[in-house]
């Protein structure tokens, strides 16, 4: 393997272990690939510490050698980049091409807000007398707390410690314990790139223990989330004593929409790389797709079509479309979601079962005949099955679509520019993609509404939630 997979943690520049242990497994096989140490909540306290000791310097730097340093980190990442792939699908399984493109992804939001640390400016405002100024700086907001998913182990991790070091914060993360190597080797690389000991800290363990500890520090003052909505809304309860800052990017439901008036060749494209993206395992994958009576059954057949063509294997192996799912947890509520949906009255069109490889493989699926009463309508699958749904009017449309108290993502493809807007308009999303199925970017401010979370990350508005606004009125 790499020297970058790391057995230990990182807290105020030191690789540090624990009495106690956490094995992490390769999903693809099940095997035990490493084990990282179970922090307590002592450790974890100390990385906090660490973090605040050292933002203060680091903030004091001129603007331009922190976006030196970051620009020197995202260049060691790139140079890394197929080392770190290889060990993101070791621990998440998702197929090594769409691994080296989400460290390239992740690298991306290390170099934007690198380059934003130099554009973070302050106002000066008309004032309200002859005798005064008003001006407005903006400063780092203080210690952030980052607690991230399995899904994407680089990506929700750099949307993160991105904008928090640009902004000048120092940063204590808690990586999912299903994926922290990935985690552990970009903390190697930020040392290497410069980052003064303690700004960056890494903590591995038990999730309630170190979130309490995170919580409930009144030195934490900005707690970014990227998880399920149930953990979202603890935290954020947790939280609200120390009266912190949240970002919370949450759970989805995304409704995928296809028009009539649609290029449904185009449209099978995009619904197959916004379901089966990481085995559908990402929050903004489509969990609904609704097509328009008049093109039903040519939508269906030409979907299952190429959905049956996806290369079911291991994320390693050459031409891997679909790789295993995260834990048989995640295969055992994709078989619910089909089961339910089948008793129901839905007809499974392709796929449907765990596939031939066994373990957490599973075939990529299309329901048809489904219904706003099935499970896979209301929750969140997180896996391969794309159920499709039937509408007659564009009312009828928007209205599924809004059924969820979820708001993240959502798309459709239609080609008439009034239904384009209306649509766009009327949909409860906080994010929309037109005539296209892939919307992630660094440069746009991804994030959702309802129970999808709070704030944005990403884009020139992910670093505003690192700062602090402060008003200073100077009597001349
Ligand atoms: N909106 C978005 O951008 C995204 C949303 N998600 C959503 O997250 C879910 C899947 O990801 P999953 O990782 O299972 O989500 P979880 O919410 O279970 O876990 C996310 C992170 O939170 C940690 N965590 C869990 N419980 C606590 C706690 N009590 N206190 C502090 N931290 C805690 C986990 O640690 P540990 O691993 O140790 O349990 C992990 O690091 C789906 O619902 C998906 O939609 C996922 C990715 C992106
Ligand atoms: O965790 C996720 O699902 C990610 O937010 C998806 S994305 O950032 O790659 O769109």
């Amino acid at each position: 393997m790499t020297d970058l997979m790391r057995e230990a943690c990182l807290i105020d520049g030191q690789w540090v272990t624990a009495d106690q242990w956490i094995d992490v497994d390769d999903p693809a096989t099940g095997e035990r690939i490493g084990r990282v140490p179970r922090c307590s909540g002592a450790q974890t306290q100390q990385a906090i510490d660490a973090a605040e000791r050292a933002m203060g310097s680091w903030a004091r730097r001129p603007a331009k050698e922190r976006a030196a340093v970051l620009r020197r980190y995202f260049d060691l990442i790139m140079a890394r980049q197929d080392e770190l792939a290889a060990l993101l699908t070791r621990e998440q399984g998702k197929p090594l091409a769409e691994a080296r493109g989400e460290i390239a992804y992740a690298a991306g939001f290390i170099e934007w807000f690198g380059e934003e640390a130099k554009r973070v400016y302050g106002d000066v405002l008309p004032s309200h007398a002859d005798d005064k100024r008003i001006v407005v700086l903006k400063q780092p907001i203080g210690v952030v707390a980052a607690i991230t998913p399995w899904n994407f182990p680089a990506a929700m991790i750099t949307r993160k410690i991105g904008p928090a070091l640009a902004a000048g914060c120092g940063v204590v993360l808690k990586p999912a314990s299903q994926t922290p190597f990935t985690a552990l080797a970009l903390a190697a690389l930020a040392q290497e790139a410069g980052l003064p000991d303690g700004l960056f800290n890494v903590v591995t363990g038990s999730a309630a223990e170190i979130g309490d500890v995170l919580t409930s520090s009144e030195t934490v003052r900005k707690l970014s989330f990227t998880g399920s909505t149930e953990v979202g809304a603890k935290l954020y309860e947790q939280s609200a004593p120390s009266i912190k800052k949240l970002s919370l990017e949450l759970g989805g439901n995304a409704p995928f929409i296809v028009f009539d008036d649609a290029d449904l060749d185009a449209a099978v494209v995009g619904a197959i790389q916004s379901k089966f993206r990481n085995a559908g395992q990402t929050c903004v994958c489509a969990n609904r797709i609704y097509a328009q009576a008049g093109i039903y059954d040519a939508f269906v057949e030409k979907l299952a079509a190429a959905t049956a063509k996806l290369k079911v294997a291991p994320g390693t192996e050459e031409g891997a479309e679909i790789g295993p799912l995260i834990d048989d947890k995640a295969v055992k509520k994709v078989r619910e979601h089909i089961a339910d949906a089948v008793s129901q009255g839905a007809s499974v069109v392709t796929g449907g079962e765990p596939h031939t490889r066994g373990g957490r493989f599973f075939a990529p699926t299309v329901l048809s005949g489904v219904t706003q009463s099935m499970l896979i309508a209301r929750e969140e699958t997180f896996g391969p099955v794309a159920p499709v749904f039937r509408f007659e009017t564009d009312d009828d449309a928007i209205a599924m679509a809004n059924d969820t108290p979820f708001g993240l993502a959502s798309y459709f493809y239609a080609r008439d520019l009034g239904r384009v807007w209306r649509v766009a308009e009327g949909i409860e999303a906080g994010i929309v993609g037109v005539n296209t199925g892939l919307i992630s970017t660094e440069l746009a401010p991804f994030g959702g509404v309802k129970l999808s979370g709070l704030g944005r990350e990403g884009s020139r508005y992910g670093i505003e939630d690192y700062l602090e606004i402060k008003y200073v009125c100077l009597s001349i």
